[in-house]
């Protein structure tokens, strides 16, 4: 049995995350935590009140006494970095959905799980149809540089652009370049008018209620262009990407950035 604790489990990923856990064959829910004031156990918050874990507020202390496998985040950011540093320095394999760090504290948590011999994964985006788009579009970049990204979420969303829309546009940038595109003389009239800059790829944010999790990449060529999209519709098309990821970290021993290095391998 894979022992697995749920950070952020009263959050809209961390229900469907435990959810996902408890149906899972060979895993088992230990333990789930999150910041909200909650009296009562995880079961009786999903409706499943055979499911008697209580919820916790310090992940130190459930980390110590419950020895999980894995710990799964669905947080924010600001807090996934302590929930890393804790599962690294417990033994625990972390598999980190939260979105919003920097490149740079990614890689400080791959070079530290590697030394500690720790497997973990950090995965921007779970849906599998995600994971296609980002290797369709990386593939068409090859034969149309230019590029932009327009990427689509609800309104409750903290970072931007999406974890998804960075790491498509680091794979297209990994084929491409850095190169510049459009007009060198345009000009904004309203400040961010053209979109945030990577690379020389614009990436466009939009935030409103009634979408969950959009993506569209849309290259241009000579008389033509190309739309890549991917829409998730509802949480659970992050699921069996997380139970896939759940599987795999067991048997790493250094950290993986995006699950797409586990599913095309
Ligand atoms: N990788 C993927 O496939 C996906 C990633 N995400 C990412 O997952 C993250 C969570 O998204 P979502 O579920 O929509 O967000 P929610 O705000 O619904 O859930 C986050 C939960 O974490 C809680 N929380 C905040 N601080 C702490 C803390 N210190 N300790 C424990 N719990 C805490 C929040 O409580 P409170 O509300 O009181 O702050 C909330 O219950 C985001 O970064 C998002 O981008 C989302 C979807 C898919
Ligand atoms: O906040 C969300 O909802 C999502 N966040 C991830 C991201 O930033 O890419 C994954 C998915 O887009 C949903």
């Amino acid at each position: 049995m894979i022992k697995v604790v749920v950070a952020g489990a009263l959050g809209k990923m961390g229900q469907e995350s435990c959810k996902a856990v408890l149906n899972a064959e060979g895993m088992e829910l230990v333990g789930a935590m999150d910041c909200k004031e909650f009296h009562g156990s995880i079961g009786s918050f999903l409706g499943k009140p055979e499911v008697n874990i209580q919820i916790s507020n310090n992940i130190e202390q459930v980390l110590l006494e419950l020895k999980p496998d894995v710990l799964i985040d669905f947080t924010r950011p600001g807090v996934v970095q302590e929930n890393i540093e804790l599962a690294l320095k417990h033994g625990v394999r972390p598999v980190i959905g939260t979105t919003g760090m920097a490149a740079s504290e990614i890689e400080g948590f791959i070079k530290s799980a590697s030394e500690k011999k720790i497997g973990g994964l950090i995965v921007p985006n779970f849906a599998i149809g995600a994971l296609l788009m980002i290797k369709f579009a990386t593939e068409a970049a090859k034969y149309f540089p230019n590029v932009e990204i327009i990427e689509l979420h609800h309104d409750q969303k903290m970072d931007a652009p999406s974890g998804t829309a960075l790491k498509t546009a680091e794979s297209i940038a990994s084929v491409r370049g850095n190169m510049s595109q459009g007009m060198p003389s345009e000009f904004e009239k309203i400040d961010g008018a053209r979109g945030g800059d990577f690379e020389g790829m614009k990436i466009h944010s939009i935030r409103l209620p009634g979408f969950v999790a959009h993506q569209e990449v849309i290259f241009g060529g000579t008389g033509q262009t190309l739309s890549i999209r991917h829409d998730s519709i509802a949480r659970e098309s992050f699921m069996p990407g997380l139970i896939l990821a759940v599987r795999k970290v067991m048997s790493l021993d250094h950290m993986v950035y995006g699950l797409e290095n586990i599913l095309f391998e």
